[in-house]
């Protein structure tokens, strides 16, 4: 592929230092992630699928710390950058959603405050009629309906599946080249996660860059371009989705796809 990643991941190493012992979550990972496709990050419980996603965003709590590697966005090593600049660069280059939607949401902000949010920070200088076109058509654009009642919702008084299209909506607000999604459709209804998946698909042909991480072979097979296997924090596989389900490299990848098919 001639093409250059948006993302680059480099031997990135997050550890949490425990009295009793280190644990190598992240150990020494490097993916590539390209526009336009979808990139499974897989792994067991426990593998790092996590932490990896959290590294990314410089969101790694105590005890954890990022002890080495390069994470290039667009070719800027985030790593280098300080918490300020990360800011602007969250949300507007990377969008996140996460496993529990209802819980990324603000609970005591309307929808409307958290897309307001965005493009105060994002996108400076839009006058209050605009900013509402805007949000009516990033909320349909997601598949939302009766977006003024969306608009006017507090996030407990959404569905788990809306509150995440409403994530995917502020992605798309802030234009972001990548976005991030850490089993997007774990908590959801059958019918929520095909239109959630869907979505995904669409943001791709749009030209996005997508993270799917997910535990969930069968999604990684319907879904991903490209594929990461990861095992206690290492990858231990890695191509196409035709490669490495054609030809697993490793076990553990062989006793994961055993498990589905
Ligand atoms: N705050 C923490 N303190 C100590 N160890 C942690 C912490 N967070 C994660 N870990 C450890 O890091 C490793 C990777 O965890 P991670 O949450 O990334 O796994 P995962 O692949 O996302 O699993 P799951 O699919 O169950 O969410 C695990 O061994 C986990 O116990």
């Amino acid at each position: 592929m001639a093409e250059q990643p948006v993302l680059s991941i480099r031997n990135l190493k997050t550890y949490f230092y425990l009295e009793e012992q280190i644990v190598k979550a992240v150990d020494g990972v490097s993916l590539d992630v390209y526009k336009g496709r979808i990139t499974a990050l897989v792994g067991g419980s426990g593998s790092g699928k996590s932490v990896m996603s959290l590294s990314i965003f410089n969101l790694v709590d105590q005890p954890g710390k990022i002890i080495g590697g390069e994470i290039w966005l667009n070719g800027v090593n985030l790593r280098t950058l300080s918490e300020k600049q990360l800011l602007k660069i969250r949300g507007k280059e990377i969008a996140m959603i996460f496993q529990d939607p209802t819980s990324s949401l603000n609970p005591v902000l309307k929808v409307k405050k958290h897309l307001a949010e965005v493009i105060r920070t994002h996108q400076k200088g839009i006058g209050k009629k605009e900013a509402l076109r805007m949000f009516r058509d990033v909320l349909s654009r997601v598949g939302l309906k009766n977006t003024d009642q969306i608009l006017e919702s507090y996030p407990f008084e959404l569905s788990g599946g809306m509150c995440q299209r409403v994530m995917v909506a502020m992605g798309l607000l802030a234009q972001a080249h990548v976005l991030i999604a850490d089993e997007p459709t774990s908590s959801l209804d059958l019918t929520t996660q095909a239109a959630i998946l869907e979505e995904l698909t669409r943001l791709k042909k749009e030209g996005m860059a997508i993270v799917l991480i997910t535990h969930d072979l069968g999604v990684v097979a319907q879904m991903a371009d490209d594929v990461y296997v990861i095992k206690d924090g290492k990858i231990v596989d890695s191509g196409t989705v035709y490669q490495v389900f054609e030809a697993p490299k490793h076990d553990y990848t062989r006793s994961l796809l055993e498990a589905i098919f």
